[in-house]
């Protein structure tokens, strides 16, 4: 068995890999999260994801490491986490009662093997009136998440349905990346 390692300081995919019951570690990266403008969603995630697990992997060669990353889309446009609050309500009034999109990038580093992987998950969100996003803005919540809200906390109610993994919009899809570590030759 070889040790397994979360590149991430995000409280979320920590829960999310603990539901597992599998024995691991995090370890933060603090890794550039710049990206080129032309590159799609799915290249984005998937490349941020590879940085933060190779800059951890660096350091621990022997282990199996894990990196994610999420954005969130609507209409061609990036939202990362908000900067502040204007920002925060700007991007909650644009995906007011429409449709968008969520995607993570998984990589899996070890030092035998490479995998990366990518999940999209279409979010409907309910329609907002000004005064509700305000409320939600006074959660606290949105500011560490892409997006500016989390669909497993109280942003929960601005959510209409959803279409895919709903694990991979709290920040890891968790039963993608147990198969795909267990291809990378991870057993626990
Ligand atoms: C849309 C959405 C995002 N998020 C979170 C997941 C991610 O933690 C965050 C997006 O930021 P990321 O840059 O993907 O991750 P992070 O900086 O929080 O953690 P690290 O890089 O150390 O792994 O948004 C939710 O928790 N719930 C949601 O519904």
């Amino acid at each position: 068995m070889k040790n397994l390692i979360l590149a991430s300081s995000s409280p979320r995919r920590k829960e999310l890999l603990e539901n597992l019951q599998l024995s691991f570690h995090t370890v933060s990266s603090d890794v550039d999260e710049n990206y080129d403008p032309e590159w799609s969603p799915e290249e984005i995630v998937m490349a941020l994801a590879y940085r933060k697990a190779k800059a951890v992997s660096k350091e621990h060669p022997a282990s199996f490491v894990i990196g994610s990353d999420t954005v969130v889309v609507r209409d061609q446009t990036i939202l990362g986490k908000p900067q502040n609050l204007e920002e925060a309500f700007s991007m909650l009034k644009s995906l007011s009662g429409r449709s968008h999109s969520v995607y993570t990038g998984v990589a899996i580093v070890s030092e035998s093997n490479e995998r990366k992987f990518f999940e999209k998950t279409d979010v409907d969100f309910w329609e907002l009136s000004d005064e509700e996003i305000n409320d939600y803005l006074d959660t606290g919540e949105p500011f560490d998440k892409a997006g500016a809200y989390g669909i497993q906390g109280f942003g929960s109610i601005l959510v209409k349905r959803i279409s895919g993994d709903y694990f991979s919009v709290v920040g890891l899809p968790v039963a993608r990346t147990i198969r795909e570590l267990k291809k990378a030759g991870y057993s626990s």
